[in-house]
């Protein structure tokens, strides 16, 4: 038996559990499987810090939806891990290394952490859509009737992870948790998708609902947060600078126009620490 522990954190009400195998020996799955059997504990993500494979960075980063699958981004997910990176270094940032690139954090005067989320990817194949869309800003997708469709013409955008983001009048009128796992498993999106469904309250605000792939209905999601943030300033709904209001609380996202990277800045809580039981034998054993 093998005791791995874990720290439990919320983003916006993200519920994330970060598990740091830097030093301890275990498979990344066996843990998340045991994260999974945890009585008591839901989460949306676990963020499984393993040793770093390049110079400067703090860890290689492996992410898991609480259904098992693999994520390449988890905005809130980083803010947790850089502040529990933080908080046992002393300093006042973090770089982090995931199969998609690096993720540079840094603590601000108030508390809250910034994430340099990278740049957006636009062309279809990078979403990936199962099919080929010039202007991936508005794809002709329609969810509802025929003739009478409730939401339609998307954009779509890849930011570690592929979003789909509707712009609706009325965000409360909008039952993302019955059409959320509709859109997520549909043949456009073949792998899958999160979805978010966004109403533009001024140019310089949004509101966003978010149906998470892997994980369903979620009070906050910061890649969908940048994804929709984006996705408004293409259509010239918005600026590059944008409060995203998300039912667990707001994040900030800046497109920067420089180097087109995305900085993603919110809070992050933590809630306690606590541990798994592993029977499985230890990785490389
Ligand atoms: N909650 C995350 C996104 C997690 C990954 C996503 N469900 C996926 O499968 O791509 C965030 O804060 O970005």
């Amino acid at each position: 038996m093998t005791t791995i522990p874990f720290r439990k954190m919320n983003g916006l009400g993200n519920e994330i559990a970060v598990v740091d195998l830097r030093q301890a020996k275990a498979r990344p799955q066996a843990v998340v499987g045991a994260l999974s059997a945890k009585a008591g504990l839901a989460f949306d993500q676990a963020m499984v810090l393993l040793p770093p494979k390049a110079q400067g960075t703090d860890a290689f980063v492996e992410i898991y939806n609480s259904d098992g699958s693999k994520a390449g981004a988890c905005g809130n997910g980083t803010r947790c891990i850089a502040d529990h990176v933080m908080a046992a270094t002393g300093r006042d940032s973090a770089v982090f290394q995931t199969a998609g690139g690096l993720l540079v954090c840094h603590r601000n005067e108030d508390g809250s952490i910034s994430v340099d989320m990278g740049a957006p990817r636009f062309e279809w194949h990078e979403i990936p859509l199962s099919e080929r869309f010039a202007d991936t800003r508005f794809i002709e997708f329609e969810v509802g009737p025929r003739g009478a469709p409730v939401m339609h013409s998307p954009a779509v955008v890849n930011v570690g992870n592929p979003h789909v983001v509707f712009f609706v009048n009325e965000l409360e009128a909008i039952d993302l948790g019955r059409i959320g796992p509709m859109i997520e498993y549909h043949p456009m999106f073949p792998e899958r998708v999160n979805v978010g469904v966004a109403e533009v309250v001024s140019p310089e605000r949004l509101r966003l609902k978010v149906w998470e792939r892997g994980a369903g209905l979620t009070k906050a999601c910061g890649s969908a947060a940048c994804a929709a943030a984006v996705s408004a300033a293409r259509r010239r709904q918005t600026g590059r600078s944008v409060h995203v209001e998300l039912p667990g609380g707001e994040l900030h996202i800046l497109w920067r126009e420089d180097d087109d990277h995305i900085v993603m800045t919110g809070p992050v809580a933590h809630e306690y620490d606590d541990e798994v039981e592993l029977d499985a034998t230890p990785a490389g054993a």
